[in-house]
Formats: structure tokens, C-alpha cells, sequence
């Protein structure tokens, strides 16, 4: 299994004071950090677009892990790319007809793509991205419905991990939505390598010691 990559979700910090909060995490040891773009269509919630993302991109040259919630993914490809985004990982749900090409214009931007899937959706569905000539290289199983932080995790999707890390030994499997330290094992367990986490370490008097937690539970999965 890869090595864990611990991601806060910026989701929870406070948006008035973003670049120190990034850098704040990055102190306390996260390996990305986890950027939740919603466009209030795709999801009941709005947040936040490029233009955060140019400015983030000015204060760190850490790995940012977009997670484009939207309808229509396209169209954010080459105002991210140009933002300095990292990872774009776009829902399945919302590519059914264009992900050849959604994949080739996320590289030929230099981002890592990556694909998301709702609960209610099986995991089946992100198969043909993953083994056509062009693949996608991390698959986001949503542990809690898309649009709000602070929910309970769904252990129920860990049979979705389970498989995708049989059938993919080397792919990085992301997990999002209610992890921390009481969640963590199963989904260690199950195989996720990135975890998201926003509630659990922007809420926890010592973030370092969370994230710490969440890597030692990983990276001691065989
Ligand atoms: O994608 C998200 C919501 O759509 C958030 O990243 C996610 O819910 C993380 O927050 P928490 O750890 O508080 O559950």
C-alpha cells in the first residue's frame, strides 16, 4: 500500500486567515492540504473558486488537493491550472460522457487527476477510468455525503475501498468525511492510504498529535 498522506481539509479552517492556517497545518505535519470546491449546484454549499487558489498558491509551495464538487468540471480545468492547483479530482457523477477528456486536460495542465464518488454511487463506476490507456491516479470514496464538513463517517464504504485497493495494490486511495481518530482504523484497515480530516484536527487542542495518529495508523497496515 502506498504511504499515508495526510490531508486537512482546509474546509474547516478559517477562511479570514487561510495562508496561516495552511502553514499552520503544514507545521503540524500534513503532507497536503485538502481544498473543497463547491459550486452550490453539484452541491447544496458554496465555497471557494481559482481565484483562493492563486492566492493560497503565493504563500506555500505545498501539494494542494483540489476536490472540484461541481457540474460541470471542464470548465474549472484551465482556470485551476493556471491557479497552481496540484491534485483536480472531479465526480464521476458529473463526467459520464467527457472523462477522457477531462483526464487529458488535467495533465496537460501538470495536475494529478483524480475521481470522486459519491456514497450512493458503486464503485464500479470509476473501473473504466482507472484501466483505460490514460488513467486516473487516485480515487476519492466520499465517506460522508458531499457538501458539508462535520458529519459522521459511513463505514459502509469501506467495502468500496476494499475492492478498489484488491484491484489497484499501488493506487492512492482518499478517504473523506467524518475521519479521525476513531474512524481511522477501518479506514486504514480497508486500505485507504489519503486521508481528508477537517473537523477532527481543526478541533482538536494539538493537531500534530491527530495527524500523527492518522499516519502511524496507515503506514502500519501491510
Ligand atoms: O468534502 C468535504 C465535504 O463535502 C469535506 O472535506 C469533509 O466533509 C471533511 O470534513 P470533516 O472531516 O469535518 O468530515
Amino acid at each position: 500500500m502506498p504511504k499515508a498522506k495526510i490531508a486537512p481539509s482546509m474546509l474547516s479552517s478559517d477562511f479570514s486567515n487561510l495562508a496561516s492556517e495552511a502553514s499552520r497545518m503544514l507545521q503540524c505535519g500534513a503532507d497536503w492540504l485538502h481544498m473543497d470546491i463547491m459550486d452550490g449546484h453539484f452541491v447544496p454549499n458554496l465555497t471557494i473558486g481559482a481565484p483562493v487558489i492563486q492566492s493560497l498558491r503565493k504563500h506555500t509551495t505545498a501539494y494542494l488537493d483540489c476536490h472540484l464538487m461541481v457540474t460541470n468540471p471542464l470548465d474549472y480545468v484551465e482556470p485551476f491550472g493556471k491557479a497552481g492547483a496540484s491534485g483536480f479530482t472531479f465526480h464521476v457523477e458529473a463526467s459520464k460522457d467527457n472523462w477522457q477528456e477531462l483526464i487529458q486536460q488535467i495533465r496537460s495542465k501538470g495536475m494529478k487527476p483524480g475521481v470522486a464518488l459519491k456514497p450512493g454511487t458503486p464503485v464500479e463506476d470509476v473501473y473504466p477510468l482507472l484501466d483505460g490507456e490514460n488513467p486516473v491516479e487516485m480515487v476519492l470514496v466520499m465517506t460522508v455525503e458531499p457538501g458539508f464538513g462535520g458529519q459522521k463517517f459511513m463505514p459502509e464504504m469501506m467495502d468500496k475501498v476494499r475492492a478498489l485497493r484488491k484491484k489497484y495494490p499501488s493506487l492512492d486511495i482518499e478517504v473523506d468525511g467524518g475521519l479521525g481518530p476513531s474512524t481511522i482504523d477501518a479506514a486504514a484497515s480497508a486500505g485507504a492510504n489519503c486521508i481528508v480530516a477537517g473537523s477532527s484536527v481543526f478541533g482538536a487542542s494539538e493537531p500534530a498529535q491527530v495527524i500523527s495518529l492518522m499516519r502511524k495508523s496507515v503506514d502500519e497496515v501491510k
